[in-house]
């Protein structure tokens, strides 16, 4: 390596000795100067050393060879120019001057240093004249607009404080509203708790009392239902278990004065508080001309020309309330061909008869009596024809109507009002009609719709007991003369059967009435034996022509009335004889039942009105029923041109 220029200078000697310690000084500069003399004799046997390798490897690049060498050359005539120094440092005059010239070089430049820092101090000082004023107003500015942010700020601080104050203040409020509140509702709650309590309490000793109060009622509703329907049935006895009345059909507003029936004047009768007595003025051809003549029939009650479906219904409804409670009845029009018995028992959508208003009243009954009873109500429709019987409920088969044997009609069990009259329609859509000289849609047969109503007891007592009733309703075919109507043929055959059906009915009435064996002798009465029998209750309604033409019919009809109704005057003089036979405390089960005895013994009528027997009605009894139902009367022409009239 070659020498370096740090470790020449290092052995210079000290340039701040002091004058006065002249030998020692000399003598550590010679000592020096020895060391360096033996080091340069070695660094220059390093150089020749090196000398030799450069040499070598600077074959390859001559000129950085001999710069080298230039360099290492300097370098030696410096060392030598300090040897040369260190050489004269023996002389001390030469010393002497040398701490001089260094003394003046270090003086020389500390007052170079002064001048340039005086030059640079008024530099500083020329610039901040130059700029002074803007400066400080720029400053005094600042200053402002800081003290300006900074009271801002302060203001601002003071400002979140106060409102930080007003929020703590708040939530404090707020917690101990809170508490108040969490302390309120704990009480509210525990006051909740205890008026439940204390209402469970009450609620469950009014519910006790409630059951009491409802179990007494109920033994009181129980025992006056009870009552009410002994007293219901001693009335029904008492208006005899065979009814006859009288109905007076309307005649066309347009028809001749002296066409028409005289009735005489709207009379009491012997029965009735109403119109009961029917003042018949006829004329017979007599030796010297026409005799007048009055026949006079008694009724239980006449019904108008102006009484309705709804007022004939208003006095038959009380035994279609008895078929509810258990009984066996039977409701039937009688009369000659055309005399309104079809428009009494079915009607129409205007006025609907007495058969749609009983299915009415049944299932508004059952409904009302959901809670205590549960019921069951079935039909069957049958036809009866030249003595065969016809299940209506059975589509015809082959376009023939389905023959049964008596009793073993179809059954069906009706859940509404609805399917029933569907029911009722569709079966009298087969009914066999056709049009007679006396009516245009003369039934040709009879209808027989049936309704057992059976009647299970869910509450108190009679829990299980069962009843059933049943209510037969009868739209008999028209009985006709012959001879009157000029019927010949099939048509002379269908009305020698219905008389003769008609006849027969007559007599089992009559039997019934006076207690002698009852000849069930055809399909008709033998159909409606289970509600005409001992026991069971009978309404006849004789339906009377307008028509002076059927003067000698409307008699007949009238006169078979009148059978019916000494029948029933038999009836319930038997009755009353078996009463009167009785124990007396056997009779006297109630007041009524021995004013029953005395009415019947007396012969006096019972008074049939609603207000006497109202205790059994219920408003379904007289509502009407729905108005979609169907024209029945339509029914029997529709079966007249139908595929299934006359098919028998
Ligand atoms: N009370 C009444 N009010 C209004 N019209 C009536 C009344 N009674 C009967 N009619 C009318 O008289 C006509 C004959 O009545 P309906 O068909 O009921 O007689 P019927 O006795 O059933 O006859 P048939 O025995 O021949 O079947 C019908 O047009 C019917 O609408």
């Amino acid at each position: 390596m070659y020498l370096s220029q740090e470790s020449s200078t290092s052995q210079e000697p000290e340039t701040t000795v002091a004058a006065g310690s002249g030998d020692r000084i000399v003598d550590n500069a010679i000592l020096h100067l020895d060391q360096k003399l033996d080091q340069l004799d070695a660094t220059v046997r390093d150089f020749s050393k090196d000398l030799n390798e450069v040499v070598i490897g600077a074959d390859g690049d001559v000129g950085k060879f001999l710069s080298a060498i230039a360099d290492t050359m300097e370098n030696m005539d410096q060392r030598l120019r300090g040897i040369e120094k260190a050489q004269n440092f023996n002389n001390v005059e030469y010393q002497k001057e040398y701490i001089k010239e260094q003394l003046e070089a270090k003086i020389a430049d500390l007052e170079r240093q002064v001048e340039s820092q005086g030059a640079q101090v008024a530099d500083c000082k020329k610039i901040r004249e130059s700029a002074g004023p803007d400066v400080a107003a720029g400053r005094e500015e600042e200053f402002r607009q800081l003290k300006e942010r900074l009271e801002k700020e302060k203001a601002r601080a003071d400002k979140a404080e106060e409102r930080k104050a007003i929020y703590e203040a708040r939530i404090e409020k707020v917690v101990e509203d809170r508490d108040m509140l969490a302390q309120h509702y704990e009480a509210a709650l525990r006051e909740i708790e205890d008026s439940n309590a204390n209402w469970r309490d009450q609620f469950q000793e009014s519910q006790e009392a409630r059951d009491g109060i409802e179990a007494v009622l109920r033994e009181t509703i129980e025992r006056e239902q009870e009552r009410r329907r002994r007293l219901f049935d001693e009335v029904q006895d008492m208006k005899g278990s065979i009814r006859v009345m009288a109905r007076v059909r309307p005649a066309p507003s347009d028809t001749p004065e002296d066409e028409l029936m005289d009735f005489g004047q709207p009379e009491r009768g012997e029965f009735s508080e109403h119109w009961g007595k029917l003042n018949l003025m006829t004329t017979r051809k007599g030796l010297t001309g026409d005799v007048a003549n009055v026949k006079t029939f008694d009724f239980e009650r006449i019904f108008g020309q102006n009484d309705t479906n709804e007022v004939v219904f208003d006095e038959a409804s009380d035994l279609a309330q008895s078929a509810v409670e258990g009984k066996k009845v039977c409701i039937f029009a009688y009369g000659q061909t055309g005399s309104g018995k079809s428009h009494t028992m079915l009607g129409d959508d205007e006025s609907p008869g007495i058969i749609p208003r009983a299915i009415n009243m049944i299932f508004r009954t059952a409904e009302d009596d959901a809670m205590s009873y549960r019921y069951k109500i079935e039909l069957s429709v049958t036809e009866i024809y030249q003595d065969t019987v016809y299940d209506l409920l059975q589509q015809p088969r082959g376009g023939k109507k389905v023959t049964v044997r008596l009793q073993q009609a179809t059954w069906e069990t009706t859940a509404s009002q609805t399917t029933a009259l569907d029911m009722l329609r569709q079966a009298s859509q087969h009914r066999t009609v056709a049009a007679t000289s006396a009516n245009e849609q003369s039934s040709r047969s009879h209808l027989v719709l049936t309704i057992r109503i059976t009647r299970e007891a869910l509450i108190d007592r009679r829990v299980g007991q069962t009843t059933t009733g049943t209510l037969n309703l009868v739209d008999l075919a028209g009985s006709e003369r012959a001879a009157a109507t000029g019927a010949t043929g099939k048509q002379m055959r269908e009305g020698v059967a219905i008389n003769s059906d008609l006849m027969n009915l007559n007599l089992v009435i009559t039997a019934l009435g006076s207690g002698t064996r009852v000849p069930y002798d055809s399909a008709l009465t033998k159909a409606l034996k289970e509600s005409l029998t001992q026991g069971s209750r009978t309404l006849m309604l004789v339906m009377v022509s307008p028509f002076k033409k059927d003067q000698s019919q409307t008699v007949q009809t009238l006169e078979k009335g009148a059978e019916a109704t000494r029948a029933k005057l038999a009836s319930v003089a038997r009755a009353n004889r078996k009463t009167s036979a009785l124990p007396k405390a056997a009779t006297q089960t109630s007041g009524a039942s021995s004013s029953s005895s005395a009415v019947a013994a007396a012969g006096t009528p019972t008074k049939p009105s609603s207000s006497q027997s109202g205790s059994s009605r219920t408003p379904a009894h007289r509502a009407t029923p729905s108005s979609t139902q169907s024209s029945f009367a339509n029914r029997k022409r529709m079966s007249t041109t139908g595929k299934t009239g006359n098919s028998v």
